[in-house]
């Protein structure tokens, strides 16, 4: 009953009862507990608002997929520079939910719950289960310590005795185990749980969870503070294990017997599953609460808050990039780019012109500012965005931010020292620098890049314009592929899909692509060997040595066998990776490739097989 609960808790619960808190209505599996609307801001059906918020939908639950933090942030918006129908929005799974299952509460509060809200059309809201929230709002409550709104929850069981003692031992689980667990947890996930294993007072399950950018300062805080005043955290009490017990550290070895027990631990009971501290603790309040009548007691209180930082670590997730944190002011690039002079003009692509620019600080950008008429749609832009920023590997180029402002769009990239590998390949004077052994540690690198964005990635990219004017050489001559812009979003389990606007660059692209526009990793693959055996073929050169050749003829090879004409027959980049690396591998012969007969083909030598059979001989 609320009376035997801290005062403050009922004082806040009734508050929060009398702001529209909705109890669950859903018919769905995935109950929710509660939804909140605020009552004043309305969006129009068909609006932009309801577009974006759309939108906002399907990148949460997007990012929901395999996501092992349990947490993400985005941002929607029209035009960045009014930030116009902007809207935030967050998801916060419960610490112990495996993958699957945030997934699946996220989908349902994206698509069934929140959509078919109670209050219809408000411009924020939140939505509430015992394993996740999720919230979105037209004001920004990224990097605010909002206390509102909030919920609380419990059950209609009480405390019958020695209420005050059993809050203390609640108070001194949170002190002294969950806040600390929670709050050192790292910036991808600050959740903690923890028991106190007593039959006397029956035993007490707790949870404790941050968002995971909250510094541990702000984390142990938070989670203290909320123990007392229901505000911000997701705190959650039971007498029955609620969370995965399995989430549990293993337990700590018992102190040693020789140890007196501290007057501090005796305030300080809790967890066996905790520290020694707390274990000796534990066995010492036993006695005390002996007597309590405890029936069953659970109280549960969710509350949400989003602090944003814009120092990342080099740890950082893909989920915690948000937009937000990569929107670059316009004055800041024209200032590094000498206002897009042409001195610092590094090429012009399909999309727009490319400059060199410098950052205050000393850093090199490349900017691609994209052209009005360029004809990619914010849709594109927005996915190009997205997708670089999340996607981070060594052989892939990092997009640094972006930049709206009025029709310009820009995006930030770091500055890659070499340019482009056609440049290397198409110039005669600049291909004596490519020997062998840098041409193959191209192609090896090429393939890992490539392996990353089909498999090994959270997101599954097709990049649908491999060529090699996108990929880029650092200093070292390490390879990186650019231009993500044509990258399609994949879910899990999808590999390949149709499209009725081909993009590309013909002479790379496969045939069921440029003819049908059937792109599939094997469409990538397809790319690749036109990329990789071409490279090969491109510095052939008498005076190499035995091994060198072999190797040259080996790579030409697998070209070959990535540009079969049936994709069924291509191989995998996994494949590839592993027959670039093992030289005893034996390679399957390939049927001829697409295109065969027309300029486009690779130009496998006619004795290509007889040179196969016996390559000392070439
Ligand atoms: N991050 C970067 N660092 C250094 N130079 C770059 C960078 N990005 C692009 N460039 C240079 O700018 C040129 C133009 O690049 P862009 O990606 O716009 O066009 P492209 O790849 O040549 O053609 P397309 O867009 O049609 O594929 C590149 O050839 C390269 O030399």
């Amino acid at each position: 009953m609320a009376q035997n609960i801290n005062p403050s808790f009922v004082h806040f619960s009734i508050f929060v009862l009398i702001i529209l808190l909705m109890i669950s209505k859903s018919t769905s599996s995935r109950r929710y507990l509660a939804q909140y609307c605020s009552n004043d801001t309305m969006f129009a059906n068909n609006s932009q608002y309801q577009a974006n918020l759309n939108t906002l939908f399907h990148y949460l639950s997007s990012n929901a997929t395999n996501n092992p933090n349990g947490y993400h942030q985005e941002l929607v918006f029209s035009d960045a520079n009014t930030m116009s129908d902007t809207i935030y929005g967050h998801f916060l799974c419960r610490g112990d939910q495996s993958t699957s299952s945030c997934h699946d509460y996220v989908t349902t509060a994206t698509t069934t719950d929140l959509p078919k809200t109670y209050y219809p059309n408000r411009k924020d809201a939140i939505i509430w289960y015992n394993e996740c929230l999720v919230r979105y709002s037209n004001n920004s409550f990224f990097g605010r310590m909002d206390e509102f709104p909030a919920m609380m929850y419990w059950n209609a069981n009480s405390i019958y005795n020695n209420e005050t003692r059993f809050m203390e031992l609640m108070k001194n689980m949170m002190n002294i185990v969950i806040a600390v667990r929670a709050a050192s947890g790292g910036s991808r996930k600050k959740s903690a749980t923890d028991y106190v294993n007593n039959t006397a007072i029956q035993t007490i399950y707790k949870l404790g969870q941050c968002t995971p950018d909250l510094t541990p300062n702000d984390c142990n805080t938070c989670l203290v503070d909320a123990d007392e005043n229901l505000v911000r955290c997701v705190v959650r009490y039971e007498v029955y294990p609620f969370f995965d017990l399995s989430s549990l550290p293993p337990p700590t070895p018992p102190p040693p017997p020789s140890q007196p027990p501290s007057p501090t631990a005796d305030s300080s009971s809790s967890s066996e599953h905790g520290s020694n501290k707390v274990a000796l603790a534990i066995r010492i309040t036993i006695p005390k609460v002996a007597l309590i009548a405890l029936a069953a007691v659970g109280l549960t209180f969710l509350c949400c808050k989003r602090r944003r930082t814009h120092k990342k670590t080099e740890n950082e997730s893909e989920e915690s990039i948000s937009l937000v944190s990569l929107l670059f002011r316009f004055d800041t690039v024209r200032v590094a780019t000498d206002n897009f002079s042409d001195a610092n003009k590094l090429g012009r692509g399909g999309f727009g012109t490319v400059y060199k620019g410098t950052l205050a600080n000393g850093q090199k950008i490349a900017v691609k500012r994209l052209a009005m008429d360029s004809g990619q749609g914010d849709g594109e832009f927005k996915t190009e965005v997205l997708l670089v920023a999340k996607l981070q590997h060594r052989n892939l180029i990092k997009l640094l931010g972006f930049c709206l402002k009025e029709k310009e769009r820009l995006l930030i990239y770091e500055f890659v020292a070499n340019t482009s590998l056609d440049n290397f390949l198409f110039d005669v004077s600049k291909r004596t620098n490519l020997n062998w052994e840098t041409c193959h540690k191209i192609t090896v690198s090429i393939a890992r890049g490539i392996l990353y964005l089909h498999e090994d990635s959270r997101l599954r990219i097709i990049h649908r314009d491999l060529n090699a004017s996108n990929v880029l050489l650092d200093a070292d001559m390490n390879p990186k592929i650019a231009d993500f812009g044509l990258a399609r979003l994949f879910g899990v389990d999808q590999t390949q899909g149709d499209t009725d606007r081909i993009v590309g660059t013909y002479g790379y692209m496969a045939p069921e692509y440029a003819m049908q526009g059937f792109f599939s990793v094997k469409s990538d693959v397809f790319s690749f060997g036109i990329l990789g055996g071409g490279t090969a073929l491109d510095i052939v050169d008498p005076t190499l040595s035995t091994r060198s050749r072999i190797e040259i003829i080996r790579s030409i090879h697998m070209g070959l066998l990535c540009v079969q004409e049936s994709m069924e027959d291509r191989p995998t980049m996994s494949s590839v990776l592993l027959m670039l690396s093992s030289q005893s591998l034996a390679l399957p012969a390939p049927s001829p490739p697409a295109f065969f007969t027309q300029t486009a083909s690779i130009g496998i030598p006619r004795n290509f097989n007889s040179m196969m059979s016996s390559p000392r001989e070439y």
